[in-house]
């Protein structure tokens, strides 16, 4: 937890509670049905919610905007994420339904009233549109960009930063490690590329990065 606030400084008495409380649903959970690494467990901080919240170090999501987690499995990064940006609406889509329980178990447990979970295909989503798709650890760019694109609304965001403003595009951001050059040029996109490393100094995020492929 502490590393979250190395990072991170002006989260809510009830942000706090909710990311604490973070450890020991998932600790529990994850012994019923795995969907975190039982080596990866103890890093829970680290590993899952801070890498998570590497999009809201990136991308301040305007009030009332709607956003898809794609794969989300347990709740990664769609979970931190809606915990961070209380007055932003998830919907997080796994292929399997299992993952998706521990999802609503954790929801209720924390009063986490911005998420909305659905058992599909991300392909099969159909007559709704997101104003960002976020993903992490799911499938090739090419195909992610392929379910994602469909369920975007092409839509231009202001917002206030350093002392200014910037405008950003609705999208789709997702979280990947290794080698990336060969994914991106099948995927036919223009991603911006952002090295985790250069938001966090832990060596676990040497090897992450962020693509951002703007609708
Ligand atoms: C490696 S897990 C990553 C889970 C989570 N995003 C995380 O980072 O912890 C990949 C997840 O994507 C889901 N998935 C794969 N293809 C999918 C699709 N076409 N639509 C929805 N979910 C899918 C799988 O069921 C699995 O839960």
């Amino acid at each position: 937890m502490d590393i979250l606030l190395k990072y991170f400084a002006d989260f809510s008495e009830k942000q706090q509670q909710q990311f604490a409380a973070l450890n020991a649903l998932y600790k529990d959970w994850n012994a019923k049905i795995n969907v975190i690494s039982r080596k990866d467990i103890d890093s829970l901080y680290e590993k899952h919610v801070l890498h998570s919240l590497a999009i809201a170090a990136a991308f301040d999501f305007p009030k009332g905007s709607h956003i898809i987690d794609i794969g989300t499995g347990g709740g990664f990064p769609g979970v931190p994420l809606a915990i961070f940006f209380p007055e932003v609406r998830f919907h997080l889509v796994d292929s399997i339904n299992k993952k998706l329980k521990i999802i609503d178990a954790v929801k209720e447990a924390i009063g986490l009233d911005n998420v909305t979970t659905q058992h599909s295909r991300a392909e099969d989503i159909k007559n709704i549109k997101f104003d960002f798709a976020v993903s992490r650890a799911v499938a090739p760019l090419k195909d992610l960009w392929g379910w994602a694109k469909p369920l975007l609304k092409k839509r231009d965001f202001t917002v206030e930063a350093d002392g200014g403003y910037t405008v950003f595009r609705s999208g789709l951001i997702c979280l990947k490690g290794g080698d990336l050059a060969q994914e991106i040029f099948e995927s036919g996109t223009k991603p911006q590329m952002i090295e985790l490393s250069r938001l966090f100094e832990e060596e676990y995020f040497e090897t992450k990065y962020m693509l951002y492929v703007p609708a």
